[in-house]
């Protein structure tokens, strides 16, 4: 503590230069401290005691070095003192981190003076301007800084700073090696030095978008470097204050080739690279746009592979996808660069022509199609041969739209296979008709049972020799509520094609047995009944389960039931095929081949497989009383039939001349108009009686 004493005495000897004073008194951000030779406070204004914590009371007296001083710099700061009053030496002006009341680091800028007064005394005085606020901002700066070099050294994108013509100022890369041309190359040199023209108008016109919307502005862009295409994002950010455009430029090459390989799945088939349903039905509408508008005529084929699904199961699905891209293959040497060829999923193939003149450039393209494949096909050392069925539609007669040209394609398509397969057709509306009955048979036999609206009718055979009946064979017939009676030729294949024959069929089974049952005890005779099975119901695993069931259930013997199958099923060739009938062989059920000299007729079917009955078709038995050959042949077949075991069955007998031939050529049995058509169950009853 200092006495009042000292206090005035300090007063009395250096207190002189009060104009001074007021002056520093006014300004309270800048602090002022005057001290005498002893270093002892002779003035502190009222900015010391802001910055310093310490009253003018309490300052005032005491020693620089014990007031504000830190211990580690005190003998400097006093051996300066002593040197300047000594010496003249100033103390230069600098930066210092003083402290205050509470010990508390306080940084300043402090300048000094010294002065003498009139009492030939020196006086210093020190003017300190707070730094902290400065210090704080420099900090920050330094550390955004750190932040930035951070941030930068992390990102693999490459930074450059330029003027808006496109000169750059500066650039930042994380790795040097992602400069495609060192920085001495493009440091203050324009873009357009260096970058490729169509480039250089990208970054022109992006960077005065961004400058004119004061926003980022970002785009892709790609260079042709050593290493191959590489691809770019450039974001622009325009620094208005500084009248400088901030690009920051990434390689998105990785990017871009996931996005091509996403891209690539989404629209081309994996298997053979084609072009897939989606992206060929776009090509197609895309044609029919580019078609309208120069009044061009398009076309569509629709092609299927003609029995590829053999191929699949007999030869495996490995056989089956080489075949495949091995059709991908042929298919595109047929075509010109502009057409176009797509898978649409299993064996079915688009080919999209553009540009034609007439329906003959695309029936020449067809007709090459189908030349190209009768080179057979080598698939892992084996000749394979595979045909084509094409059906074709042309823009603008059979439709504007794709899905429609599609439909049409498709449509003609099955045409073809109907023609025998390995051909084409072109579209005509007699088709779409058909089609449209098609689909709606398909979607009203899905309720017919439900609906009770089949029905099974009967027609007798007879034995020629005893002129007896000695069973029927079960047909069913639909009589719709709209579409009228349906013949089953018509939906027998539809109710295959579309798997509804296999409860169809079962209840076709049911029915007959059951109706066997009540004719026999009705007759007390051990009538038969014949029953058509297609191929479809020989994979029904149920079938057999089905077949014992009944009988059991109805007290009918298997050798009653006769099941009729042709020879198309057996030309499936399937292993599931041969099992099934070898076991309806040998629970005892009968098995006849059904309109036997209509397909192959081939002699090994009836070696290779468990028949007992051979039905001659009725298209021969029309013409045995007309013409030789179809005699001669009955003759053969009946002769043939009896050698190999076989009853001899003639459908289609409609006349007595028919029927007198048939029996001196030794038929067993017939069935025909001659005798009766196709009956309900209870004329049947009716008509058996009467000739018991
Ligand atoms: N899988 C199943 N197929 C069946 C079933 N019901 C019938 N069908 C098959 O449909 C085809 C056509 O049968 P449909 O119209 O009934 O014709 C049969 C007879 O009506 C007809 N026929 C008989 N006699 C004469 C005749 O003297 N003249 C003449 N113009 N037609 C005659 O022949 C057909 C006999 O058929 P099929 O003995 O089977 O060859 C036919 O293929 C049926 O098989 C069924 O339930 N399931």
């Amino acid at each position: 503590m200092k006495s009042k004493k000292v206090v005035s005495a300090l007063n009395h000897q250096y207190v002189v230069n009060d104009p001074l004073h007021q002056l520093f008194d006014a300004v309270n951000v800048i602090s002022v401290q005057g001290y005498d030779e002893e270093r002892r406070v002779i003035y502190w204004n009222e900015g010391s005691e802001i910055l310093y914590g310490y009253s003018k009371e309490e300052a005032t007296g005491q020693k620089l070095e014990d007031l504000i001083i830190p211990e580690l710099m005190s003998e400097i700061v006093v051996d300066a003192h002593t040197n300047w009053i000594k010496n003249d030496v100033e103390i230069p002006a600098a930066e210092l981190t003083l402290r205050d009341k509470n010990g508390k680091d306080v940084s300043v800028f402090s300048s000094h003076v010294m002065f003498t007064n009139q009492y030939n005394n020196k006086q210093m005085y020190c003017i300190d301007i707070d730094l902290t606020d400065v210090r704080q901002a420099q900090e920050q700066a330094i550390f955004k800084e750190h932040m930035l070099e951070t941030i930068f050294e992390a990102i693999p994108d490459l930074f450059f700073l330029m003027e808006s013509d496109g000169t750059i100022i500066d650039y930042h890369a994380c790795d040097k090696g992602d400069l495609y041309i060192s920085p001495e190359k493009f440091i203050g040199k324009n873009i357009a030095d260096f970058l490729p023209q169509e480039v250089v108008q990208k970054f022109k016109s992006h960077i005065a978008k961004a400058v004119k919307q004061e926003k980022i502005i970002s785009f892709e862009y790609e260079l042709n470097l050593p290493k191959g295409l590489v691809y770019f994002e450039a974001r622009i950010s325009h620094l208005k204050k500084y009248k400088q455009i901030m690009i920051i430029v990434r390689d998105i090459t990785e990017q871009h080739k996931s996005a091509e390989l996403i891209r690539h799945q989404a629209y081309f088939d994996s298997l053979t690279a084609l072009p897939n349903r989606f992206l060929a039905l776009d090509r197609l509408t895309q044609i029919l746009i580019e078609a309208e508008r120069h009044h061009e005529k398009a076309a569509v084929l629709f092609l299927d592979l003609d029995d590829f699904k053999k191929v699949n199961d007999s030869l495996g699905h490995e056989v089956g996808d080489k075949l495949l891209i091995e059709s991908a293959h042929r298919l595109k040497q047929v075509l010109r660069k502009e057409d176009t060829v797509g898978r649409l999923g299993g064996d079915e193939f688009i080919i999209l022509l553009r540009r034609l003149t007439d329906h003959h450039d695309a029936l020449a393209i067809a007709e090459n199609l189908l030349k190209i494949f009768r080179t057979p096909f080598k698939i892992d050392n084996r000749e394979l041969i595979l045909t084509l069925s094409i059906g074709v539609a042309v823009y603008p007669e059979n439709g504007n739209a794709a899905s429609d040209l599609l439909r049409n394609a498709d449509t003609a398509m099955y045409q073809a296979k109907a023609l025998g397969r390995n051909t084409y057709s072109f579209f005509t509306k007699e088709m779409n008709i058909v089609i449209q009955r098609r689909l709606a048979i398909e979607a009203q036999l899905r309720g017919a049972l439900d609906r009770h609206e089949l029905e099974l009718y009967y027609q007798p055979q007879f034995e020629i020799r005893k002129n007896s009946i000695i069973g029927a064979e079960a047909l069913l017939r639909w009589n719709h509520p709209t579409l009228g009676n349906i013949p089953p030729d018509e939906f027998i294949p539809i109710a295959e094609h579309s798997g509804l024959i296999v409860p169809i069929g079962q209840y076709v089974i049911e029915q007959a047995l059951r109706f066997l049952s009540k004719w026999q005890l009705s007759d007390q005779k051990s009538y038969t009944m014949a029953v058509n099975l297609s191929p479809r119901q020989l994979r029904d695993t149920e079938l057999l389960n089905l077949i014992k069931n009944t009988l059991a259930d109805v007290n009918i013997s298997f050798g009653s039931l006769e099941l009729e199958i042709t020879e198309g099923v057996l030309m499936n060739g399937q292993s599931y095929i041969n099992e099934a009938l070898i076991e309806i062989n040998a629970l005892g059920i009968k098995l006849s081949m059904d309109d036997f000299g209509t397909g192959y007729s081939s002699l090994s079917y009836l070696r290779q497989y468990p028949f007992d009955i051979l039905k001659i078709d009725r298209s021969f038995i029309n013409g045995i009383t007309l013409n030789k050959s179809d005699c001669d042949l009955v003759k053969a077949t009946i002769a043939m039939s009896h050698s190999l075991g076989l009853t001899v069955v003639a459908e289609g007998v409609e006349t007595k001349e028919q029927l007198t031939l048939l029996s001196d050529l030794g038929c067993d049995f017939v069935q025909g108009y001659y005798f009766s058509k196709p009956i309900p169950a209870k004329q049947l009853l009716d008509f058996s009686a009467a000739l018991l």
